[in-house]
This record gives structure tokens, C-alpha cells and sequence, in this order.
């Protein structure tokens, strides 16, 4: 099997030239065409001799995603990518226009396995994980069709990148290295359905990451019945994990909070989320539920939502409501790819 080269760090790619049998240099050389230069096609390596590209096509292979639609917002800028994996696999992408600079949206996996309510990337299961090479493709793609530079991540997609820790860290390593697109880890953020464990290694590698929550219940009761993963962990866990994380990184929180209307949307839910997160520093982050067909969820009206963002505001806690973006373009997280799906199978 031939190696996947776009998942392999400055130093592993060193080692890898080097066991057939090339110079240490070359290592640079072809790195700097991965992930600076964005090329996925040895012959396009303009600096190494043909030999040499052809000892690379025996050994290695460029994992890249293909795009197979794309979809712009009518309302605000923001683009939505289907993109189609080399196992014929579908997975989604979207890219954010803001002020600040434009921000991506990337898959963790195809499909989930959590079974979130409300959710539509968890209808079909876990298919499977994506590699390093995937995650990062998204981006790279995505920078080469917009011809926009990115300078935020957001890893909000489908998927619960927890549960694929090991890729998670290795893309966070390509992505922010100083010989590649170098993007901060204070600028990516990831965002999880609250895996402990994973919570507390992630502190314990000292990065630089927003960590976000979804939390979405002020407890456990409502938030078991919105999200399977809270009968494996209350909130009380994933508080004490949150505050690990925190005083290892001295990054502040994110919380996110879909509000669902008739299901945690009242004045006593926003109460008793106040006192859950009282002392933490943390920002709350509230997105009105996206609907999808296949759940009667609807999303709060607008005085609850106003009415909960006060609530918040006025016990001194962070809230920013979340601009919907994209919503003429099914941009809900796992929306697009589930209708191409649909389609597809229905063809
Ligand atoms: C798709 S998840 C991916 C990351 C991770 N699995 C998680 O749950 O945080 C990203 C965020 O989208 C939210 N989300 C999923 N479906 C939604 C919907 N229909 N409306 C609003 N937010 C939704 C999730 O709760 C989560 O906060
Ligand atoms: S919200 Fe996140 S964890 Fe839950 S099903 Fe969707 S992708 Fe998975």
C-alpha cells in the first residue's frame, strides 16, 4: 500500500525520504509543494527530476478531496463545499466570509456516531473516519477555489473529532506548522459533544486550541434527552474536564447552545444554566436549532431567545446569538451532504 503523504509531519516525511533512499532536502523541497504551495500532483514538483517524481508515484500517494458542488448563500457570503473522497464518499465543508478574515467549517468524519437529536450527520451513523490528509484538504481545496486566504478553522463539521482524537492532533500539527499554511492554533477551534477522557489528553498537550463544548442543556435530564452521549457523561464531569482544560491552557471556553423550542429554552433553563457555569471564563454561544425533516424540533422564537441571552447577560456570563448563516443553502451541519445523498440514492 502506498503511503499517504500529505499525513506525514516535516520530520516523518525526513525519515520516510531518507528509508528510499533520497537526500534529507528533498524532504523540504516536497513538503513546502504539499502544504505551501498547494499542489497535489507530482509531476507539478517543477524542481525534482523525473526520476525522482516517478519514485515518488511507486511509494506515496496525494490524497486530496474533489469538489462536487458548491453552493453560495444568496443572504451572506458563505459557501458550502460537497466534496468527494477517494473512496467515493461524500463529506461537507463550508467556508465564512467575516470581517475578521474568512473562517472553514471541516468534517472530522464521515457521518457520527454520537445520534445527537437534533443532528442530521449522525442519521446515516458512522461510515468512517477521515485522515490528517482529508481534514487538511478541505482547507487547501477550499483556499484554491475561492482564491481567498484562510485564517481561521473551525472543526464544526460532521463528526465528533474526539472520537478521532489521533487524526484531530496530527492535522492541528500540519495545519498550524510554520512550513505549511501556518495557521494559528489560536485561530482553530474544536468543537466536541464532550468526551472526557479526551477533553483531559487534549489539555494535557498544552495547545493553543479554542475548545467548545456543545452542551446544550443546563442539565442532565433535558440534555439526555437531546444527546445520547450525556448517559455515558453528566455535566458535572465534563465541568471538571473543562476546568482542567482551561488551567493547563489558560484558553477560554466556548459553550454551545442550541435552543430548542419548548425543550431548553425558558427562563428556568437559562437560570440554571447560569449557575452551572458561575466562575468559569467562558463565552456562550447560542444557535437557534437548525430544523431538520427528519425531527419535529423547531427552533425557539425570537423574544425566548432574546429572553435567554438576557438572562445570561444580566448574571455576567459571555453570550454572542449565533448569525445563521448560509440558511437558504441547507447549511446546518451535515444537511447538504444528507440531501445530496437523498438524491442520490433516490436516482
Ligand atoms: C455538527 S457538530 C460537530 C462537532 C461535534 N460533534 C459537536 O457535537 O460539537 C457542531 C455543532 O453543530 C451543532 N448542531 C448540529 N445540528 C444542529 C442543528 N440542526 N441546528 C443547530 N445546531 C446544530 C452541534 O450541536 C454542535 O454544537
Ligand atoms: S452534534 Fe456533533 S456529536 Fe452530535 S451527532 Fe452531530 S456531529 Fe455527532
Amino acid at each position: 500500500m502506498k503511503i499517504d503523504i500529505k499525513s506525514l509531519n516535516y520530520e516523518e516525511l525526513k525519515e520516510s525520504i531518507r528509508l528510499i533512499g533520497e537526500k534529507p532536502f528533498r524532504a523540504k523541497q516536497i513538503y513546502e509543494w504539499l502544504h505551501k504551495k498547494l499542489i497535489d500532483d507530482f509531476d507539478e514538483m517543477s524542481n525534482l527530476s523525473k526520476d525522482l517524481r516517478e519514485k515518488l508515484k511507486d511509494n506515496y500517494e496525494i490524497i486530496r478531496v474533489e469538489k462536487v458542488d458548491q453552493r453560495t448563500s444568496k443572504e451572506d457570503e458563505t459557501s458550502k463545499f460537497l466534496f468527494r473522497l477517494y473512496d467515493d464518499r461524500v463529506i461537507e465543508s463550508v467556508l465564512m466570509k467575516y470581517k475578521h478574515g474568512n473562517s472553514v467549517c471541516i468534517s472530522s468524519q464521515v457521518g457520527c456516531r454520537m445520534g445527537c437529536k437534533f443532528c442530521a450527520s449522525t442519521l446515516g451513523g458512522l461510515e468512517r473516519n477521515l485522515t490528517p490528509s482529508e481534514m487538511l484538504d478541505q482547507i487547501y481545496q477550499i483556499q484554491k477555489l475561492s482564491n481567498e486566504r484562510v485564517s481561521n478553522i473551525v472543526v464544526m463539521g460532521t463528526g465528533e473529532p474526539f472520537d478521532n482524537y489521533d487524526n484531530l492532533l496530527k492535522f492541528i500539527e500540519l495545519v498550524s506548522d510554520e512550513n505549511g499554511l501556518n495557521i494559528s492554533q489560536r485561530n482553530i477551534t474544536v468543537s466536541t459533544c464532550g468526551l472526557v477522557e479526551k477533553i483531559r489528553m487534549l489539555a494535557d498537550e498544552e495547545l493553543q486550541i479554542t475548545l467548545a463544548i456543545s452542551l446544550h442543556a443546563p442539565n442532565d435530564e433535558v440534555r439526555k434527552e437531546l444527546m445520547p452521549v450525556a448517559n455515558k457523561y453528566d455535566i458535572a464531569t465534563i465541568l471538571d474536564a473543562c476546568k482542567y482544560y482551561y488551567n493547563k491552557t489558560k484558553r477560554r471556553l466556548t459553550f454551545e447552545y442550541s435552543l430548542v423550542e419548548g425543550v431548553n429554552d425558558s427562563s428556568d433553563n437559562a437560570m440554571e444554566l447560569v449557575k452551572k457555569l458561575k466562575g468559569l471564563n467562558c463565552h456562550v454561544n447560542l444557535i437557534p436549532v437548525n430544523p431538520i425533516k427528519e425531527r419535529n424540533y423547531k427552533h425557539s422564537q425570537g423574544k425566548f431567545i432574546q429572553n435567554f441571552k438576557n438572562i445570561l447577560e444580566k448574571n455576567r456570563i459571555n453570550v454572542t446569538i449565533r448569525r445563521e448563516m448560509g440558511a437558504d443553502i441547507d447549511a446546518a451541519c451535515g444537511q447538504l451532504r444528507k440531501s445530496y445523498m437523498d438524491q442520490n440514492s433516490e436516482d
